[in-house]
């Protein structure tokens, strides 16, 4: 079954300050995507790799095109949906992890991964007893657990980032980058961590410039190019 459907989509921005100039993001995006399935979404910076996934995820309104959803309540278009419908797909199957943490001050480390987990775990304490444990598994040091992320190095930060996205299962997922700052070894974990999530049904849309990563994540491959799809590369 397909979780998404997107026709015929493109983005074009209008620089008001730049009297008024044309940025085409994206152009005649067609492609579908399968439940339980990995894209890898490549291409050089700037070609409309977070472009589409914004449109996907509404924080940008596609300027023509369709993007169909398969929720658990039916099919919607995404680029139409009102707003509650969005926010509330938001809170319970679609969730966004950009390439960099958006620190909220003065929340530690386990209750920011928390966030997602605290909507469906009412017990306080599972929650976060699940949140370490993952730390854990991401190798943050135990120090760490209750301090605020903002002082954190940027691998540090976007452990907590991926965890936090990670952590509720959504059942569909759009991330960024999520090995960029990693080592080997925290790599392979994080690697291993989306695999766990796609053998439990959840559809992934990845952004990544890492060949590794993209090798062992991605059942397909889609590259973008001046805002258009260039390929789409099935992985053996
Ligand atoms: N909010 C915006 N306003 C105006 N132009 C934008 C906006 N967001 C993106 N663009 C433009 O759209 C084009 C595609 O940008 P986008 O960020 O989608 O590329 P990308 O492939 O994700 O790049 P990178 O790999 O560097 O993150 C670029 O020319 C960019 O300047």
């Amino acid at each position: 079954m397909n979780i998404l459907e997107v026709n015929d989509l493109s983005k074009v921005f209008n620089l008001h300050i730049l009297n008024n100039k044309k940025i085409e993001a994206l152009t005649d995006i067609n492609f579908t995507m399968q439940e339980g399935e990995i894209i890898g979404l490549t291409g050089k910076s700037g070609s409309g790799k977070s472009s589409l996934m914004k449109c996907i995820y509404r924080t940008y309104l596609a300027s023509t095109g369709q993007i169909i959803y398969t929720s658990k309540d039916g099919q919607l278009d995404l680029v139409k949906a009102d707003d509650h419908r969005v926010i509330e797909l938001r809170k319970t199957e679609i969730n966004y992890c950009s390439q960099f943490l958006s620190v909220i001050p003065r929340v530690t480390a386990v209750d920011v991964v928390c966030e997602n987990l605290f909507r469906i775990e009412k017990d306080k304490q599972v929650a976060r007893d699940k949140a370490k444990q993952m730390l854990e598994e991401l190798a943050l040091p135990g120090e760490l657990f209750d301090a605020f992320p903002v002082t954190f190095s940027g691998g540090e930060q976007q452990r907590i980032n991926v965890a936090r996205a990670i952590i509720a299962s959504p059942r569909f997922l759009l991330i960024d980058e999520p090995t960029a700052s990693l080592d080997a070894r925290t790599k392979d974990v994080v690697i291993d961590m989306i695999l766990g999530l796609k053998q439990n049904g959840t559809s992934v849309l990845c952004i990544s410039h890492d060949e590794y990563t993209l090798e062992r994540l991605c059942d397909r491959r889609i590259d973008l190019q001046f805002g258009r799809i260039n390929e789409v590369e099935v992985v053996e």
